[in-house]
C-alpha cells in the first residue's frame, strides 16, 4: 500500500497562514494531541461495551515521550487506532465546510483557540511546533493493517503501510528549528501540569525511580532498592468528578493545597453538580480575602471533560465571585473556548446563573445554621457578599437575608434587625430613615461620641467596597438614608422638630458671625450659625454629605461627569454653636483681639479633633494654647 494525495482543501498555503497564526501559543499541541489520544482510549471501551469491539481492551494509557538528537516528540495512546481510509477521511479532509470560509474567518479571529475551535483543527495543531507530521496507527478492526501518514506541513501527504503491531496510534512530530524548546523534559513537564493534570485517563511521562522498603540487611538495618515505575502525570479521579457524599473536609482541603500549595486553608467550599439544563461539576472555595481585590483572580480553572483550559473564568462566573478559588469542569464548553464564543453563549449565562445561585444558597445556609460561625468569616466573606450585594442583581435579592452591617461597637445586625434597632431614635420628622456611617473611626471619633449621646448607631463602613455600598443600601432600602458621621453636627444629621431655640438675637448672629468670618482666614470655609444643644461643642467642621459622596466618586474614578467634582477645591462648613457659652463670651468681651482669639481658638480645635489641622497652622495654635494657659 502507497498512495500519494492533496489534502482536499482548496487553499494552498493554508498551513503557512495557521503556522503563522497560531504561533502564540503554539504549547496547546500537546493539549489537543494528547485530548485526541485520551479520547480514542475511551472511544474503544465505548465500542468494547457497546459489544462492537470483542478483543482485550486493556488499561488505557496514553505515553508522551521526546527524544532530543532525532528532535522528535510522540503522543503514544492504545486507543482504536486508525485504518489507512480513516485518515483519509478524518485527517485529510480537514474538519470544516471550506477554506475558503476559513480564509474569510480567519481575518476576524481573535487567537488561537478561535480558528482551532471553529473549524476542527486539533490535530493540524501539530503543525504549530513541526515540520514533519507522522502517524503509525492500528486500528482495532478485525484484519486492519497498520498504517503510516506523513505530511511536511505543505498540502501533499504521503499514506504507506505502517509499522505499529499493537492497537493505537503513535503521532510523531518532527519539531522545527523554532520550537526546539519543547524538546525539553521540565518544559513538557510543565505543559502536561497545566493541561492534562487532571485528564481521565493514565497519562505516562517517562519513568520515576522510587525507593522501597526490601527486608533488612545483615545487621537487621532496613534496606532499601529502587523500583522503576511510569511516571504518570496525572490524577484521574479529581475530587469534582465524585459525588459529594464520597468526600470528606480533608479531601476537598488536601485538592485545595494541591492547586493552590502557598495558599492558607479556605474558609469553606461548594460542590457544584449539574446535569440539566447543562452539564457542570465543579469545586468553589472560598478564600481568606484580604483586602486586596485583584491580588486573587485568575484562581478559578475552567476544564472541559477534564481537560484544562483556561484560568480566565471572566464571563463564566460572575465578576464578584472572580475571588472565588477552584474548578469548573463543563463539556458544554468546547475545548477551545474563545471570548467572543463564551459572550455569545447562551449556556455560559446560565452558568454564570447557577453559579450565583449555589453560592448565595450556601451563604445562607451557613448563615441560618450556625449564624456565630458566619459571623466570625464576615471579615474574609464582607467583602465579596456586599460586592455581590451591589453589583449583581440576582445575587442582591437573596444577599439582602444575610449581608451584615457592623456597628462601631462591633455588633453585627441583619438589615431587618438594623431597621428594628435604629427606627425609634433615628427617624427623622418626615419618617426618613437615617443611618449614620463612620469611614475612619479614629478621625471621626469626635463626630462619633456626639452621635452617641444623642443616642445614634453608627456603622462601620471601612472597608473598599463601602462607598459603593452605602450608595446601594440608599437605593434598596425604603425611606432610608445615610450620611456619614461628619456630614452635619450631631444635632443637624437627623432633623427633628425638638431643636433647641435660639438664645441669640439676630442682631448678635450677626455679630458672632462677623467675629468668626474674620478670624478664620482659610477659603472655603463658610460660617453659619446654628441653634445647638448647649453640650455640643462651640465649632464644628462639617462637609455636605452629597458633595463629599460626589468627591469620593470622582477620585475613584466614576464616570457620568463625576470628574466635575473632583475638580471644585474642597469646602468646609463651619458651624457655630450659638447657644455655647463661649458665645456668650465672646459678646460680652468688648475687646476685638481677644474675640478673634477665641474665635481662632475654637476654629482650631475643630479642626485639630479631625485631623485637619497641620503644619504651620497647628504650631500657631499650639502657641496661642501656651499664651491662653
Ligand atoms: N490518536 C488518535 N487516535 C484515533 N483517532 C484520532 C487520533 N487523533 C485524531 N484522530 C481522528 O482524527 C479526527 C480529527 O482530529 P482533530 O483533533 O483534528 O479534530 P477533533 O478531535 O475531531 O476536534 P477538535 O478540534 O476538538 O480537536 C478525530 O476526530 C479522530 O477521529
Amino acid at each position: 500500500m502507497q498512495e500519494k494525495g492533496t489534502i482536499s482543501i482548496h487553499t494552498e498555503n493554508i498551513f503557512p497562514i495557521i503556522k503563522k497564526f497560531l504561533y502564540s501559543d503554539n504549547e496547546i499541541f500537546l493539549r489537543e494531541l494528547v485530548s485526541n489520544a485520551v479520547d480514542a482510549t475511551q472511544k474503544i471501551k465505548r465500542l468494547a461495551s457497546l459489544g462492537q469491539y470483542n478483543g482485550e481492551v486493556g488499561e488505557p494509557l496514553v505515553e508522551v515521550s521526546f527524544d532530543e538528537t532525532a528532535k522528535t516528540i510522540t503522543i503514544s495512546d492504545n486507543g482504536l487506532g486508525m485504518t489507512a481510509d480513516e485518515i483519509k477521511k478524518y485527517i485529510n479532509q480537514i474538519a470544516f465546510s471550506g477554506a475558503t470560509e476559513f480564509m474569510e474567518k480567519f481575518k476576524e479571529a481573535n487567537d488561537a483557540n478561535e480558528i482551532i475551535g471553529r473549524f476542527g483543527l486539533g490535530f493540524y495543531s501539530a503543525f504549530m511546533v513541526a515540520d514533519q507530521v507522522e502517524i503509525q496507527t492500528l486500528s482495532y478492526q478485525d484484519g486492519a493493517e497498520p498504517a503510516r501518514w506523513i505530511c511536511d506541513g505543505s498540502t501533499e501527504f504521503e499514506i504507506s503501510e505502517g509499522s505499529r503491531t499493537t492497537r493505537g496510534t503513535d503521532i510523531i512530530l518532527h519539531v522545527n528549528a523554532e520550537s526546539e524548546e519543547f524538546l525539553d523534559k521540565s518544559r513538557l513537564q510543565q505543559i502536561l501540569d497545566k493541561y492534562a493534570k487532571f485528564l481521565p485517563v493514565p497519562i505516562k511521562f517517562g519513568e520515576r525511580t522510587d525507593s522501597v522498603p526490601d527486608g533488612e540487611d545483615e545487621e537487621g538495618k532496613p534496606k532499601y532498592m529502587d523500583v522503576q515505575s511510569d511516571n504518570i502525570i496525572n490524577e484521574t479521579n479529581p475530587i469534582w468528578t465524585k459525588a459529594p457524599s464520597e468526600l470528606k473536609d480533608e479531601d476537598y482541603l488536601s485538592f485545595y493545597k494541591e492547586l493552590y500549595p502557598f495558599s492558607e486553608d479556605p474558609l469553606f467550599w461548594i460542590h457544584l453538580n449539574v446535569d440539566y439544563p447543562f452539564n457542570l461539576t465543579g469545586v468553589l472555595y472560598f478564600p481568606k480575602v484580604k483586602n486586596d481585590f485583584d491580588f486573587q483572580r485568575n484562581k478559578i480553572k475552567l476544564f472541559s471533560r477534564q481537560v484544562f483550559i483556561t484560568d480566565e473564568v471572566k464571563d463564566i462566573v460572575p465578576e464578584f465571585l472572580m475571588l472565588l478559588h477552584g474548578v469548573i469542569d463543563s463539556p458544554d464548553i468546547p475545548l477551545n473556548v474563545s471570548r467572543s464564543f463564551l459572550q455569545a453563549d447562551s449556556n455560559v449565562k446560565k452558568i454564570n446563573t447557577y453559579i450565583t445561585r449555589k453560592v448565595a444558597d450556601k451563604l445562607n445556609d451557613l448563615f441560618k445554621a450556625d449564624r456565630k460561625a458566619y459571623e466570625e468569616k464576615w471579615n474574609d466573606i464582607g467583602l465579596f457578599v456586599k460586592y455581590g450585594y451591589v453589583s449583581d442583581e440576582k445575587f442582591s435579592e437573596k444577599a439582602k437575608d444575610f449581608v451584615l452591617l457592623t456597628n462601631t461597637a462591633k455588633e453585627t445586625f441583619t438589615l431587618n434587625e438594623y431597621k428594628e434597632k435604629v427606627e425609634p431614635v433615628q427617624t427623622d420628622k418626615d419618617g426618613q430613615l437615617v443611618y449614620i456611617y463612620t469611614n475612619d473611626p479614629d478621625k471621626q471619633d469626635t463626630f462619633i461620641q456626639s452621635a452617641g449621646k444623642k443616642g445614634y448607631d453608627v456603622l462601620l463602613m471601612n472597608s473598599p467596597i463601602d462607598n459603593h455600598f452605602v450608595s446601594h443600601l440608599e437605593q434598596k432600602l425604603e425611606k432610608t438614608s445615610l450620611k456619614r458621621v461628619d456630614a452635619d453636627v450631631a444635632d443637624k444629621l437627623i432633623k427633628k422638630d425638638d431643636a433647641p431655640a435660639t438664645v441669640l438675637t439676630d442682631e448678635q448672629v450677626t455679630q458672632v458671625k462677623a467675629v468668626f468670618e474674620k478670624a478664620i482666614t482659610k477659603p472655603n470655609y463658610k460660617v453659619e450659625l446654628e441653634s445647638l444643644n448647649p453640650e455640643e461643642l462651640p465649632v464644628t467642621v462639617t462637609m455636605d454629605e452629597f458633595m463629599r459622596r460626589m468627591k469620593d466618586m470622582a477620585a475613584m474614578g466614576g464616570g457620568g461627569g463625576m470628574g466635575f467634582y473632583g475638580n471644585f477645591p474642597d469646602s468646609y462648613k463651619v458651624v457655630v454653636n450659638g447657644n455655647h457659652k463661649l458665645i456668650t463670651r465672646i459678646l460680652e468681651t468688648g475687646d476685638e483681639a481677644t474675640q478673634s482669639q477665641l474665635a481662632k481658638q475654637a476654629f482650631d480645635l475643630a479642626l485639630l479633633s479631625q485631623g485637619l489641622l497641620t503644619g504651620a497652622e497647628l504650631t500657631e495654635f499650639v502657641n496661642r494654647s501656651v499664651n491662653l494657659i
